[in-house]
């Protein structure tokens, strides 16, 4: 089985506790340990954000601070690999082909972002699809896709499972700015409809949450369904 994980910047480093992120790397070593072929794509989180508004302050483009938003997502990553052990490639990937290569070879492979005008959700999309993944992972600070942001409005309600078409419509209003929010970006939500990627959005606050959804399809986030399908994939039903 072979599980991309996309891991927020506000999850992974939302400030500097080297423990939390040696949790995220356990359950990620625990995973290739099961036999989980793994790529992880790693955000920027608050700290981008800080750069990102620092930036435009001082005149940056969009282009420009999505360019210091890839910065930090790498750093980030750079984070992540250092918490992981000998499995781990130890070079953050800047494209597909790379990070597709050493999860091929058996290594896990960690991304950052790799160029302007999107977010990692789009990275980890794009590599999802790149190395034919059974399931895309966002472990994010939502707890899945809400019908509004669940920060902002008390009212808002989750969806349990969503098809690729209706997340995209769903997404599409957000803000494409650099350093905005969103639970997946838009050309993520686009990729997801016609890879038709299996993947689940959830809250990936507590690493133990991508475990079990990766091994077990078990969370309590968001799923978004494939269009064309209803049943639970086969190697969950295998396991
Ligand atoms: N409809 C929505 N459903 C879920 N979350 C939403 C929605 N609209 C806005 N959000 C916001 O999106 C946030 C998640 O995206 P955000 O980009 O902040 O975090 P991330 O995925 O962890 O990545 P990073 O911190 O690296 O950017 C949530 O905390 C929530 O406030
Ligand atoms: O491929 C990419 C990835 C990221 N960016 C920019 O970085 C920030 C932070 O990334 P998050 O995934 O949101 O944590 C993002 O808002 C973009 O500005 C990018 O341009 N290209």
């Amino acid at each position: 089985m072979r599980v991309v994980v996309s891991i927020g910047g506000s999850v992974l480093a939302p400030d500097l506790d080297a423990r939390r992120v040696e949790d995220h790397a356990d359950v990620i070593e625990h995973l290739a340990r099961e036999g989980v072929e793994l790529g992880a794509v790693v955000g920027g989180g608050g700290v981008a954000r800080d750069y990102i508004t620092a930036a435009r302050d001082l005149g940056a483009n969009e282009v420009q601070l999505d360019q210091i938003g890839i910065d930090v997502t790498r750093i980030n990553a750079r984070l992540l690999i250092a918490a992981l052990g000998p499995k781990v490639d130890p070079k953050v990937a800047h494209d597909y082909e790379g990070a597709g290569d050493a999860i091929r070879r058996g290594d896990i492979s960690v991304m950052g972002g790799v160029m302007p005008g999107q977010t990692t959700d789009a990275v980890a999309a794009a590599l999802a699809e790149y190395v034919d993944a059974d399931l895309l992972i966002y472990a994010t600070s939502a707890d899945g896709v809400f019908d509004a942001d669940p920060n902002v409005d008390d009212d808002a309600t989750r969806y349990e499972e969503l098809s690729a078409s209706k997340l995209v419509d769903v997404i599409a209003p957000m803000s494409r700015d650099a350093g905005a929010s969103a639970p997946v970006d838009l050309l993520a939500a686009k990729l997801i409809e016609r890879s038709r990627m299996r993947t689940i959005v959830l809250d990936g606050t507590d690493p133990e949450s991508i475990k079990q959804a990766a091994l077990h399809g078990e969370h309590s986030g968001t799923d978004i369904i494939p269009e064309g399908t209803d049943d639970e994939p086969s190697y969950w039903a295998q396991r």
